[in-house]
């Protein structure tokens, strides 16, 4: 019972245990999901917001040739450049340089600026690398209004094919700021765009903290983007120690990757603080259950303890029962039948000899002068004596059905089923000869041989006798020996003489 208990306990804590278990990986899957989705969304935004930019940059790039001869018409407020500007809210600015670096043209009012931009990291690049590749490059301050801005740039070549300069276009880092402000997200959930050499453009809630941050230690770097262009992973951020679930998708086209990622220790507690109700639930349920086993197994103690007591009252009854009957049935001075004993067997020997014809005997033994002997010798040793006599007459009612009895006072009695006379009258010679034997001195007897003697009367079953006349008779040959001067044996046969 105890072990079906721990059994039901484990099962049910099992159960419940494995159901909270499959919610919460259900939680996690839905929320990678979620984080996946999301930063598809910011990497289409991206997407857009430079393929807008570098087709601006390509028409620049077209009209090259006319910048470079009428810059007049490009350059300011009412420029040309201005006026594309002002068509993308994306843009900071838009910029032509010569092969030194200084401005051709911009979008920017006033004066064009005299110095070189041929310090910056695009420029040199473009420098490098002979081809028309658009390039995007690290946040960087923007000269013309301190705004942090993402340059993106292509190359301008002359006809020959030789560098002539380069067409750049400002990104507002603000304009993701406020793109990415729209979204409802945790305390500690993050929203980012990053090159995909790893280097941080804007991250919200970090901003300029984390600007140009490199973030190639991270498993986004390391694993991720080299197996899948999109993709999930959980992981410790290095820069403030939170554990997030991210999902990720680098921007088709652009060397970009964008990122969403949620707290995941924030999202156990909303989890946990939804399913408290089931929680709790299930511990009730198994402190329920513990409740009703145990009480199950106390009910069923006090079962098996009143059983016990039962059967253990039962068996003492059994036993008082048993002695009650033993002590109905015995003589507590010899342990022979007693004389209800005795009257019960005699009535069953004579019916069952009445019944089948085989005949059964009785015969009767009195000590000699037993008076005389307690008188002399004293009532203690009187009942030894008794006893004595009674321990030799048990030893020779041998054969199966023999039955001793003390009839009364100094008298005892031989019920002898199946025994025909002769073979009583035989036994009683074996009695008188075995107490003869044991010679048990008895000063004050009349015989001369001073020892304790019997007179003994035998019986045997005729048609139409019965107990009494049975006993009668026993008991006319006993007195018989008696008179004829006892320690001898009468029978009521007529075939069997007396005996001395
Ligand atoms: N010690 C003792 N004596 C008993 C017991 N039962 C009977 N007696 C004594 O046995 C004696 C029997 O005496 P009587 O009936 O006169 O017979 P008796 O003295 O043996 O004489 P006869 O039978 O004629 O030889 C009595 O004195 C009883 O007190 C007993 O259980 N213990």
């Amino acid at each position: 019972m105890p072990l079906f208990l721990l059994l039901v306990s484990i099962s049910v804590v099992l159960i419940s245990g494995g159901a909270l278990w499959q919610s919460w990986q259900h939680e996690l899957q839905e929320n990678e999901r979620l984080v996946k989705n999301q930063s598809l969304a910011l990497s289409r935004q991206a997407q857009d917001t430079f393929l807008q930019v570098q087709i601006t940059l390509q028409e620049i790039a077209r009209n090259a040739d006319d910048i470079f001869s009428s810059p007049g018409h490009y350059a300011g407020t009412q420029g040309l450049l201005a006026r594309q500007k002002a068509l993308l809210p994306q843009l900071n600015g838009l910029f032509v340089f010569d092969a030194n670096g200084i401005s051709v043209a911009n979008s920017a009012p006033g004066p064009l600026p005299a110095y070189s931009n041929g310090d910056r990291d695009y420029f040199s690049w473009h420098r490098r690398h002979d081809n028309q590749q658009m390039h995007i490059g690290h946040v960087i301050r923007s000269r013309s209004n301190n705004e942090p801005v993402i340059p993106v740039s292509l190359r301008l070549d002359d006809a020959e094919g030789h560098f002539r300069g380069v067409a750049l276009g400002t990104v507002r880092v603000d304009y993701f700021r406020q793109y990415y402000d729209y979204f409802e997200i945790g305390e500690h959930d993050v929203l980012g765009l990053t090159h995909r050499d790893a280097t941080m453009l804007y991250v919200r809630p970090f901003a300029d903290r984390l600007t140009n941050h490199s973030m190639a230690h991270t498993p986004l770097y390391q694993k991720l983007l080299k197996v899948s262009p999109t993709g999930s992973g959980t992981w410790r951020s290095p820069i403030d120690g939170i554990t997030r679930i991210f999902g990720y998708a680098m921007v088709p086209h652009y060397p970009l990757v964008a990122a969403v990622g949620i707290d995941r220790d924030a999202l156990r507690k909303a989890w946990l603080r939804t399913n408290l109700g089931i929680i709790c639930l299930n511990l009730l349920m198994l402190m329920l259950v513990m409740l009703f086993g145990l009480l199950l197994l106390r009910q069923l103690r006090l079962m098996l303890e009143n059983q016990a007591e039962l059967l253990r009252a039962r068996d003492e009854l059994t036993y008082a029962n048993h002695r009650l009957q033993d002590l109905a049935l015995i003589d507590s001075l010899t342990g022979l039948a007693n004389r209800r004993q005795f009257d019960i067997y005699l009535e069953q020997c004579i019916e069952r000899a009445a019944t089948t014809g085989v005949p059964m005997s009785l015969i009767m033994c009195d000590i000699d002068y037993f008076k005389r002997y307690n008188d002399t010798r004293g009532h203690v040793a009187g009942d030894a004596c008794l006893r004595r006599i009674a321990d030799i007459l048990k030893s020779l009612a041998q054969r199966n059905g023999d039955v001793v009895a003390r009839y009364g006072g100094e008298e005892f009695a031989f019920v002898l089923p199946a025994t025909d006379a002769s073979a009583a009258l035989a036994l009683a010679q074996r009695i008188l000869a075995a107490v003869r034997a044991a010679a048990l001195p008895h000063a004050s007897t009349e015989l001369a041989e001073k020892i304790v003697t019997l007179s003994i009367g035998v019986s045997t079953f005729s048609i139409g006798s019965n107990a009494d006349s049975l006993v009668h008779d026993a008991d006319q040959a006993l007195y018989a020996a008696k008179r004829n001067g006892r320690n001898q044996i009468v029978t009521r046969s007529p075939t069997v003489a007396a005996q001395r």
